[in-house]
């Protein structure tokens, strides 16, 4: 399964983080890898920008969250067609970010999932236990959960396995721990989802996580922001 190397810069960049992506460029040669897929998902403010500049290496541009209704009075929000135009060919839905800081629903992720398909995106759906849920051994019941209301019905989609307790934290489960979920989440996902890891992955990190049977990529937050730091993920992933 071709690897799947995702940056997500959350909200973070100004129009000079376009330079960036030049950077990276520079970095793979001129061109990504065809080996395996690379991706940044920037603010929404760069999306087209940095779309049209990415697009001229085989970078990927994707939004990092939509409405589930194509158009309307939705003040602030931008849906997945929206971004389809602005050049963006996924979508993240259901980050636990989202789940936190606006009280996202497993049914608001999987209706945005939904969007996505019908924009023609491909949603990478977004799914983790807290420490909490993990010390006290719900781990797989949490996830199970979230996978079942969050995957979209039909269609081709990507799965990010994100502990909450390793975003932004420096902190990893061990690769046993990967490996487990990653297979869990690969007999409810089925055989064509690509399944990512996410939460602190660096360059330090990324071989061995990488290489953990059923992880299919990375999804990259801080680790994204800097062309050297990502193009070492990307170099790290072996298809
Ligand atoms: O979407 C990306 C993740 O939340 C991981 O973020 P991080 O690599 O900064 O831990």
């Amino acid at each position: 399964m071709k690897p799947l190397i995702a940056g997500n810069w959350k909200m973070n960049g100004l129009a000079a983080s376009l330079l960036e992506v030049e950077k990276l460029g520079g970095l793979m040669g001129g061109r990504a890898p065809a080996d395996r897929d690379v991706l940044i998902c920037p603010p929404a403010t760069l999306l087209a920008a940095l779309a049209a500049r990415a697009g001229a290496y085989g970078v990927f541009a994707g939004g990092q969250d939509c409405h589930p209704a194509p158009s309307g009075a939705h003040t602030g929000d931008i849906s997945a067609e929206m971004l389809a135009d602005a050049g963006a060919r996924f979508v993240i839905v259901g980050h636990s970010e989202r789940r936190a800081d606006h009280g996202e629903t497993d049914a608001l992720a999987r209706a945005k999932a939904e969007a996505a398909l019908r924009a023609g995106l491909t949603p990478i759906v977004c799914v983790g236990e807290t420490r909490a849920q993990r010390e006290a051994g719900e781990a797989e019941a949490v996830v199970a959960r979230q996978l079942a209301g969050s995957l979209p019905q039909t269609g081709v989609f990507v799965v990010a396995y994100e502990p909450v307790w390793a975003i932004g934290t420096g902190l990893t489960p061990t690769l046993e721990d990967i490996g487990a979920m990653h297979a869990f989440i690969r007999d409810r996902a089925g055989p064509e989802a690509r399944i990512l890891y996410g939460g602190s992955v660096k360059p330090a990190n990324a071989a061995g996580i990488l290489a953990v049977a059923n992880v299919n990529g990375a999804l990259v937050g801080g680790a994204s922001l800097k062309a050297e730091d990502f193009h070492a993920i990307i170099a790290a992933a072996s298809p």
